[in-house]
């Protein structure tokens, strides 16, 4: 598999490495993500294990927008992959919806055919489906991410945003039910940014059987989330809902400059 298709990767492509099956919630809130107790170690030459989670839990309802934030290094992108399958954790249990898409940083590698309309049919092609249920999916998916005029376009003429909503896209005509996001605004101006963001907002508000999970380090993007994950250190601190967790990190910043201003 080469690295743009590895790029899009889906559960469908690739056989997760790690899954449980679906867990009782104990409430009639239906849970689309969920981690529970999970630890993750590298081994490395020097040390036997290099400890990168410590006993994390989440818990993400279903049809809604979540944001995993903490500083660099803290574990965000281990833990996303880890809820993807496409690292097992050294301890604990995950249950994610399926089918579920990882979509990676790099707008470069999220494209994989030469026109919009054929990359997000690119998936498609395991259903059985007619060609009028193509041109549907297609056509729906693109609307939820403000890309229907771009149906023709050569991919090689979008700006990085573009390509990751073409991408997302992708996820969506193929039905998924959980988009797990890494950092997808970090190489774009900020135009392209909101206009991604947006994009994953509208393909939740346009359909309720889809949930996502988007790592980040830019606290304005928590306006459009409703929930969030704070992590430091290999460990979830904080979980709940984005207005507190906003509160929460601001206050925690303001602590650590007066600190290295005293
Ligand atoms: N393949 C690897 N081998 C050894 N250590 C690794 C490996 N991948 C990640 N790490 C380490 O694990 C820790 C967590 O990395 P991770 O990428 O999950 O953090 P992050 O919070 O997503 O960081 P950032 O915000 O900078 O992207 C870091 O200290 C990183 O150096």
């Amino acid at each position: 598999m080469n690295l743009p298709s590895l790029a899009r990767f889906s559960e469908r492509l690739l056989a997760p490495l790690y899954s449980t099956p679906p867990t009782r919630s104990h409430n009639t809130e239906s849970i689309a993500i969920e981690g529970r107790n999970l630890s993750f170690s590298f081994a490395s030459r020097q040390v036997k294990f290099v400890p990168i989670l410590r006993d994390c839990s989440i818990r993400i309802p279903s049809g809604q927008f979540w944001m995993l934030l903490g500083p660099n290094g803290c574990g965000k992108s281990t833990l996303l992959k880890i809820l993807a399958g496409l690292l097992n954790p050294t301890s604990g249990e995950v249950c994610v919806k399926g089918p579920k898409s990882f979509v990676f940083q790099n707008p470069d590698h999220q494209v994989v055919m030469p026109t919009v309309e054929a990359d997000v049919a690119f998936g498609l092609g395991k259903f059985n489906l007619t060609n009028d249920e193509v041109r549907s999916r297609v056509s729906r998916a693109l609307h939820a991410v403000g890309m229907s005029d771009y149906m023709q376009r050569s991919v090689q003429t979008l700006s990085g945003g573009q390509k990751q909503r073409v991408a997302i896209a992708g996820a969506l005509a193929e039905a998924c039910k959980v988009l797990l996001l890494d950092e997808l605004t970090t190489f774009l101006d900020e135009n392209d940014q909101m206009g991604v963001i947006r994009a994953v907002r509208n393909s939740l508000d346009t359909s309720a059987e889809v949930t996502a999970l988007w790592v980040t380090h830019r606290l304005e993007e928590l306006e459009y989330a409703d929930g969030a994950i704070y992590m430091e250190d290999g460990r979830v601190v904080k979980h709940g809902d984005a207005a507190s967790i906003r509160s929460f990190i601001e206050a925690r910043q303001a602590a650590y400059i007066e600190e290295i201003n005293s």
